[in-house]
């Protein structure tokens, strides 16, 4: 049951919270069109839960409008609840519910509940329907809190820390299952630290930084923007190569070397990248260049690592 709404579905001005002396977020804009998938990310503590709340309609902020599918959620909550889908980053459960009475009990708050046990072997939950939910492991409860935000068919999702603690599997079939929802007309507003995810899902990002936006822009745009001209090269094998690695560290400024494994990392300046490249010919190395990515936006535009999402830099010594 889709609803004709002028302008964008999800509709946040000029928003600040508050807590006490803290300003959490301050004046930012958030918006996706209909059929969108928006990003949030920013580093711990850098407001994204608590805009997300505001836009939710679960929190009052200090300042701001607010509008999903037209109204104001903090305003309608019934509306608003036939409408939204929610995960929230924390649930706590009843402590001997199991996941079908949870699927059950989450159904019952809405006229017209998608089928449970569709949802639940969409997400590899069948096996676990007669389960505790909190004897369920990290993932398989994060997977149910996806089950019960889609529980009510919504038109938008609110998804913060989309896929934390899901193995790499699980975390594909989220992926596949919003993609598909989405092709179907479904808006998503997610945050994420996992920057590979917000790249392949996200239409448009929005950075947060101190409660404040630093930059917004689809996933190319930010690269583009922001990921900055130095080359990341990957030395597959070279790990051990003492010679090597010791004739790359003496380039000195503008080349960083970093041994993960059995593998040599470098960050090579445009300016050194000649040099770098006769000595990787002298020792018969051919690099593998890692493309610019939003990993490399995000640290560029927060000053920050980003979460465990930067695979290759993983378990590094620096040299
Ligand atoms: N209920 C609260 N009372 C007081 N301060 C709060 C409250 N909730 C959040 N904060 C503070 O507001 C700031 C923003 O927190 P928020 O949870 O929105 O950030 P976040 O970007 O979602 O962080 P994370 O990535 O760790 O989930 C932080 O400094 C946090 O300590």
């Amino acid at each position: 049951m889709s609803q004709q709404v002028s302008g964008p579905f999800v509709d946040a001005r000029d928003v600040t919270v508050r807590y006490g002396d803290l300003t959490a977020v301050d004046k930012v804009d958030l918006s996706a069109a209909e059929g969108q998938v928006v990003g949030l990310i920013g580093p711990n503590g850098s407001g994204k839960t608590s805009l997300l709340e505001c836009v939710e309609g679960l929190r009052k902020p200090a300042t701001g409008t607010i509008r999903v599918g037209g109204f104001d959620p903090a305003a309608d909550r019934t509306r608003m609840t036939r409408i939204a889908g929610v995960q929230l980053q924390q649930l706590v459960y009843p402590p001997r519910a199991t996941v079908e009475e949870m699927c059950r009990l989450f159904a019952s708050f809405y006229p017209g509940p998608a089928d449970h046990r569709e949802l639940l072997d969409r997400f590899g939950l069948t096996e676990q329907r007669r389960s505790q939910v909190v004897k369920l492991s990290g993932g398989q409860q994060q997977r149910l809190s996806l089950v019960l935000a889609l529980l009510n068919d919504p038109q938008v999702v609110f998804l913060d820390e989309l896929t934390n603690g899901l193995d790499p599997a699980a975390r594909r079939v989220v992926w596949d299952e919003l993609r598909r929802r989405n092709d179907e007309g479904l808006t998503v507003v997610i945050t994420s630290h996992h920057m590979e995810e917000v790249e392949y899902l996200c239409d448009r990002v929005n950075v947060l930084l101190k409660g404040r936006i630093v930059a917004t822009g689809t996933p190319s745009d930010l690269i583009r923007e922001h990921a900055g001209d130095t080359a990341r090269l990957v030395l597959d094998g070279s790990g051990g190569n003492r010679e090597l690695r010791d004739s790359l560290t003496a380039l000195g400024t503008g080349v960083r070397v970093q041994q993960a494994g059995q593998r040599l990392l470098l960050d090579v300046q445009p300016a050194r990248r000649a040099e770098v490249n006769r000595v990787l010919a002298d020792h018969g190395c051919t690099p593998r260049e890692l493309p610019p990515s939003l990993d490399d936006a995000y640290l560029n535009l927060t000053g920050q690592a980003a979460g465990p999402a930067s695979s290759e830099a993983d378990n590094v010594n620096v040299s």
